[in-house]
C-alpha cells in the first residue's frame, strides 16, 4: 500500500510483522518537503496499523537518501517556496513521531546517508549499514547546519570530536568506520541488509536488543568543562580555516547549547539557526557552486545528442616534465594504461621517477599502500619512440609550449595512432588549429589542458575548436569523470578560460605597486578576500620564467589591454625569479617560508622609472576595498569577454572555473556570481571611471556595457548565435 504523496514513500508490511518504509526519490532519494510529508504518513500508518510491531526505513535502489532536497532551498530562500514552521520536521516528525513511537524502527543504510539521510536514520533506535555505504553531516558544505537535529544526535552517538570533525570537514565515513564509531550497530552485506534490519527490530521489540533513542545518550559526552575545552579549540580551528565563515561557529554554539541546555531545546536553536543560515550569501553562493559544478559536464549540442562514450584504455604521454609525469600520475590512478614517451633515457628516468614520487608521496601520507603502489606503477611504461602507439585509444600531449615542435609531433601521431585515437594537447595557451595545421585530424585534435600539480588540482579545461567532433568531447568528458576532474568545455583561444582571466589578475597587481600601493598589502588584502595567495605570492609560486613566457602570448594577442610593467623582467635578470630561487617578492627559507623583502624597493623604483610613473599618494593609502575591486574587476571584465565570446558556454563555467582554476573563494559564488551580487552597472561605472583616468587597461568591454546599461546580470545566457562553439 503507497502514501497518497506520488508514493514518495513506499510502506510494505511482512508476514513477520514489520513494516519495511522505503523512499523514493530518484536519483539520490533526497528529503523535499512532499517525501518528508510522505515519510510521515507512512509512520502513521505504521504506528496505527495492528499488524505492524516494527519499522525498518531503507531507501530505493540501494540508496538510503542524500539528504535534504538542494533545489527546493532556491525556492524557500525567495519565498517562492513555502518552508515548514521552524522545528517541524526535526521536532515533530523525527523526534516526537520517529524517536518517541512505542514501536522500535531499524535504518537499512545503503550507498548514502547523507545530511537530512542520516539525521532520519539517527532518529531511528538502530542502524545497519553495508561496508560502502557512506555516511555523513556535509551541511556546512553548503552553508548551513545539520537542521534535523544532527548537531544533536551525531555528538551524542560518536562523541564530541569526531562529530565536530565530520560536521566541520563535511566529510562522510564509509560503514566499517561508523561501526567503530558507535554511528551504526551492525554492517552487512547488501543482501543481508534488509533481513539482519527487520530481525533488529523484532529484537528490540522483544528487548534483545537495546531500544535506544539517540538524542537522550549521555555515555559519549564529556563533562560541560571538558567539553568546553573541545568546543573552544574547534572554534579557534575554524576562525583560523576560514576566517570569512560564519555558518561552522554557528554549528559549533548549536552543538554546546545541546551540553548546556539539553538537546530538546537545543533542536529549536538548531532550527532558528538553519533558518537564518538559509538566508545568507554564503549560502546561496555555495549552493549555487554545488549545482554549477554537476553542470559543467552537461554542454548543449555536445552531450545531448545521445552519444555513448568510446572506452579509452591505453593513454600516451607525450612528455615526462611536470606537466607529463602528473597527468600519467592522474591517470594511473584511475587505472588506465598508460605509454610515457620522451626523448632520451635520461628525461625518460627522470619522467617516471617524478610519477613514482607522486605516488610515493601519497604511501608517506598513509594514503596508499606498498601494495597499492606497485600495482598502480605497473600500469605506467616509457617508451623512446612511436612504436607501441599503434593500439593507443588517446595521446595527450605535454611538451614545452613551442608551436613548431607542436606541429611535428602531431604530424607524427597521425602517422603512428589508429585513426580512431583522440589526439590532445595539454598547451595551456596556443591555438589548437595552429597545432594541428599539418595534419589531416582536426576532428579528432583537442585540448585537454590540466593544471598543475595535474594529479592533485580537481579542474580539466577540455578545449574545442570549430573541427573538434562532439563524440571526441563526450569521450574526453568521460576520461575527465573517471580520473575525478571537474571538466569544463570551451572554446579555442589563447589562455581558454583560466588564463584568460589569471592575465589581468597579475597585470594589476604591477599596475598598483608602480603607482605606491605595497606589494604585501595587496596580497594581504587579497588573501583576505579569501583567495589562498595574493597575486605577488602566486607569481613567486608560479616563477618568472613562466610568467613572462605566458605574458608574452597575451601580448601578442591582446596588446590593447596589457599594462606593460618591467618589474619582473628586472628582477629576473637579477636572479630573482621566484621561489624556486629563494628570491622573488618574497624572500624564501630552507622551508620555503616567505617573508618580505625591504630589498624589493630598488626595484619597483627602477621599474617605476622605466614606465616613467610616479608615487601616487592616492594608491599608497588605498583602501581595502579599492583594492579587491581594482584587482578583481578586471578579472570580471575579462571574464565577460570569454563568455560573450562563446569560449564559455555558461557564465556558471566560469565561476567553476575561477573556484577550481584560480582559487576563488567558493562562498562568493565563483566570479560572474560574485559579479552580479555588487551589479553589472556598478562595476561598469567604476572600469569606466578608471579606464577614463589610467588607460584602455581597464575600459570595460562592449558586453559589460550593454548589460549595465540594461541593468542586467552578467550570467543571464548569451544569445545562442553569438557563441563560438
Ligand atoms: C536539514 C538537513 O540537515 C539539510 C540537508 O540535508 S542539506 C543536503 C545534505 N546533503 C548533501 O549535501 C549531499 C549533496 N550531494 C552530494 O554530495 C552528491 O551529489 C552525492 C554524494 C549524493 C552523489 O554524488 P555522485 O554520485 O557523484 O552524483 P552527483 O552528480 O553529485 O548527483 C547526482 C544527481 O543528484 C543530485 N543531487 C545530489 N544530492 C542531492 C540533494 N541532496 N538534493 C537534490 N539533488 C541532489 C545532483 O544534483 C545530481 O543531479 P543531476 O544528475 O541532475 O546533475
Amino acid at each position: 500500500m503507497g502514501s497518497k504523496n506520488k508514493r514518495r514513500t513506499m510502506i510494505e508490511v511482512g508476514a513477520d510483522g514489520v513494516a519495511v518504509i522505503a523512499i523514493i526519490n530518484p536519483p539520490v532519494n533526497s528529503l523535499s518537503l512532499d517525501v518528508l510529508e510522505s515519510l510521515k504518513e507512512s509512520y502513521d500508518e505504521a504506528l496505527r496499523r495492528d499488524d505492524v510491531k516494527a519499522i525498518v526505513v531503507a531507501g530505493a535502489n540501494g540508496k538510503f537518501s542524500g539528504g535534504f532536497d538542494i533545489t527546493a532551498f532556491g525556492g524557500i530562500q525567495e519565498g517562492k517556496v513555502q518552508k515548514p514552521k521552524p522545528g517541524y520536521i526535526s521536532v515533530e516528525v523525527l523526534t516526537d513521531t520517529l524517536e518517541a513511537a512505542r514501536k522500535p524502527s531499524v535504518a537499512a543504510i545503503d550507498g548514502l546517508a547523507l545530511g537530512g539521510g542520516l539525521e532520519i536514520a539517527m532518529a531511528c533506535h538502530a542502524r545497519i549499514s553495508t561496508p560502502t555505504a557512506q555516511l555523513g553531516l556535509p551541511e556546512l558544505q553548503l552553508g548551513l547546519i545539520p537542521g534535523f537535529g544532527g548537531t544533536q544526535r551525531l555528538p551524542r552517538l560518536v562523541g564530541l570530536t569526531k562529530s565536530l570533525e565530520m560536521m566541520l570537514t563535511s566529510k562522510p565515513v564509509k560503514g566499517e568506520e561508523a561501526l567503530g564509531l558507535g554511528l551504526v550497530d551492525a554492517v552487512v552485506s547488501s543482501h543481508e541488509l534488509l533481513n539482519t534490519a527487520r530481525r533488529w527490530a523484532l529484537d528490540i521489540l522483544a528487548r534483545r536488543k537495546p531500544w535506544v533513542a539517540s538524542l537522550y545518550k549521555t555515555d559519549k559526552i564529556e563533562s560541560l568543562g571538558e567539553a568546553r575545552e573541545i568546543l573552544n579549540f574547534a572554534r579557534a580551528q575554524a576562525r583560523k580555516r576560514a576566517p570569512n565563515l560564519k555558518h561552522p561557529l554557528v554549528c559549533i554554539d548549536v552543538i554546546e547549547e545541546g551540553i548546556v541546555a539539553g538537546p530538546k531545546a537545543a533542536l529549536w536553536k538548531e532550527a532558528e539557526a538553519f533558518q537564518g543560515l538559509l538566508k545568507s550569501d554564503t549560502c546561496k553562493s555555495l549552493i549555487h557552486i554545488f549545482f554549477a559544478q554537476r553542470g559543467t559536464s552537461k554542454v548543449p549540442g555536445i552531450t545531448d545528442r545521445g552519444l555513448v562514450p568510446r572506452r579509452v584504455k591505453k593513454v600516451a604521454i607525450l612528455g615526462g616534465g611536470l606537466m607529463g609525469s602528473g597527468i600519467a600520475t592522474a591517470l594511473i590512478l584511475s587505472n588506465y594504461t598508460v605509454i610515457l614517451k620522451e626523448v632520451n633515457e635520461k628525461f625518460l628516468e627522470a619522467g617516471i621517477g617524478r610519477v613514482k614520487a607522486n605516488l610515493q608521496s601519497q604511501v608517506k601520507k598513509g594514503k596508499m599502500t606498498q601494495e597499492k603502489f606497485k600495482k598502480t606503477i605497473s600500469l605506467l611504461t616509457g617508451v623512446l619512440d612511436y612504436q607501441s602507439f599503434r593500439d593507443v585509444d588517446m595521446v595527450i600531449e605535454a611538451v614545452i609550449e613551442n608551436v613548431s615542435l607542436k606541429q611535428q609531433i602531431f604530424a607524427d601521431l597521425e602517422k603512428y595512432c589508429p585513426p580512431h585515437c583522440i589526439l590532445a594537447s595539454n598547451t595551456s595557451t596556443i591555438d589548437l588549429n595552429l597545432i594541428g595545421e599539418r595534419t589531416k585530424s582536426q576532428d579528432r585534435i583537442t585540448g585537454a589542458h590540466f593544471f598543475s600539480p595535474a594529479h592533485v588540482m580537481p579542474l580539466l579545461e577540455i578545449v574545442r575548436t570549430k573541427e573538434t567532433s562532439p563524440q571526441v568531447i563526450v569521450d574526453l568528458l568521460d576520461v575527465g569523470k573517471k580520473i575525478k576532474k571537474t571538466p569544463i568545455v570551451v572554446g579555442n583561444c589563447t589562455g581558454f578560460a583560466v588564463n584568460r582571466m589569471f592575465f589581468p589578475y597579475t597585470q594589476i597587481g604591477l599596475f598598483l605597486v608602480e603607482r605606491g600601493t605595497d606589494v604585501y598589502q595587496i596580497d594581504r588584502v587579497i588573501t583576505k578576500f579569501g583567495m589562498p595567495m595574493g597575486p605577488f605570492r602566486l607569481a613567486d609560486l608560479v616563477g618568472f620564467g613562466v610568467a613572462i613566457a605566458t605574458g608574452m602570448q597575451f601580448i601578442e594577442n591582446f596588446p590593447e589591454r596589457t599594462y606593460k610593467s618591467m618589474l619582473i623582467p628586472i628582477m629576473q635578470e637579477d636572479k630573482r625569479a621566484g621561489e624556486a630561487t629563494r628570491k622573488g617578492f618574497y624572500l624564501y627559507d630552507n622551508k620555503r617560508k616567505a617573508s618580505p623583502d625591504p630589498e624589493l624597493k630598488k626595484y619597483i623604483e627602477k621599474a617605476r622609472s622605466i614606465s616613467g610613473v610616479a608615487v601616487d599618494p592616492k594608491f599608497v593609502k588605498l583602501s581595502e576595498k579599492d583594492i579587491v575591486e581594482m584587482i578583481f574587476f578586471p578579472v570580471v571584465n575579462e571574464a565577460c569577454r570569454v563568455f560573450a565570446e562563446g569560449i564559455a558556454v555558461k557564465a556558471a563555467d566560469l565561476d567553476i572555473a575561477a573556484v577550481m582554476g584560480m582559487g576563488f573563494p567558493p562562498y562568493r559564488g565563483g566570479i560572474m556570481f560574485w559579479a552580479d551580487s555588487l551589479g553589472s552597472k556598478y562595476i561598469y561605472s567604476r572600469l569606466e571611471e578608471w579606464s577614463n583616468m589610467y588607460g584602455k587597461f581597464f575600459k570595460p568591454c562592449a558586453f559589460l556595457a550593454e548589460r549595465a546599461a540594461k541593468g542586467a546580470p552578467l550570467s543571464a545566457p548569451v544569445e545562442l548565435g553569438k557563441s563560438r562553439l
